[in-house]
């Protein structure tokens, strides 16, 4: 150990986890949250949706599970944040990295990525990789955001929060992003949300877990409440 190691503390990150259903704000605010307090931003669901990006490039079905844990040996995905775009690539085997940062949220991506994620090896390897990424922020704090996060990824972070909102807000919210019409939003983000509670329960708060829901309120309030949720927790009393 250097004399600077000896003299500063071992440093570890404030690790934000913010768990949520489809549509909840989940990534907007968790991103927003984590500009206003100088913290890192790690989006799990990104890395679900690339490897389904892969899978669906490669031709390999999401559910032939044992061909797609087969292509977790050549899935090196990497992301850098810039201002507040955080840029997705994905590089497979021996081949240049892509920048996929819009391709994974194509319909398709989306259509398809509940059926990756309920594959146990694939969520073992990417809870692996988030929590190196956790460890390795150079930042004070990091907001990590997914379905499992306050449970499995990171149990112990110093701030556990279930962001949610009521389905039909969290639909029309999803809508006024989307092209398609509501209809049709509202029947794939039920269903992503059906398929994906058989895998994680992303819907009850875990003890310890603050519930915040969004319903009443709108993005800079929702931001509001996670950034002084984080600042009355991580403050010295
Ligand atoms: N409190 C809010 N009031 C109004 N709009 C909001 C609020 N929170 C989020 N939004 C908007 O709702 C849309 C969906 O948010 P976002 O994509 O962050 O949800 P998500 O939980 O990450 O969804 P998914 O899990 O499907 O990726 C975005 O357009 C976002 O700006
Ligand atoms: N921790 C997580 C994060 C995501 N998933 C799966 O990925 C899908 C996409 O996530 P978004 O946040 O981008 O919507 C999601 O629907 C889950 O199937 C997960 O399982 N665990």
């Amino acid at each position: 150990m250097s004399a600077d190691e000896a003299l500063s503390p071992a440093r570890t990150p404030v690790v934000v986890a913010i768990d949520g259903p489809a549509g909840s704000g989940k990534s907007s605010v968790s991103k927003a949250a984590a500009v206003a307090l100088g913290y890192a931003f790690l989006d799990t669901g990104a890395a679900y949706r690339a490897l389904t990006w892969l899978a669906l490039e490669r031709g390999v079905p999401p559910t032939d599970a044992a061909a797609i844990v087969g292509l977790l040996h050549d899935f090196h995905y990497t992301t850098e944040v810039h201002g507040d775009t955080t840029i997705v690539r994905v590089a497979d085997g021996a081949r240049a990295s892509v920048d996929v940062t819009e391709a994974i949220r194509e319909p398709r991506v989306t259509a398809a990525v509940s059926d990756i994620a309920r594959i146990a090896e694939v969520r073992i390897a990417l809870n692996e990789v988030f929590r190196r990424l956790i460890r390795r922020t150079d930042r004070p704090g990091i907001v990590v955001e997914g379905r499992d996060i306050t449970t499995v990824v990171a149990p112990d972070a110093e701030v556990r929060i279930l962001l949610t909102a009521a389905e039909e807000v969290r639909i029309a919210r999803r809508s006024a992003e989307l092209s398609p019409g509501a209809a049709s939003t509202a029947s794939q983000l039920r269903e992503r949300d059906r398929r994906d509670a058989q895998v994680v329960d992303f819907l009850t708060a875990a003890p310890g877990v603050t519930t915040i829901d969004s319903t009443e309120l709108d993005f800079g309030q929702t931001v509001q409440a996670v950034v002084e949720l984080v600042r009355a927790t991580t403050s010295p009393h």
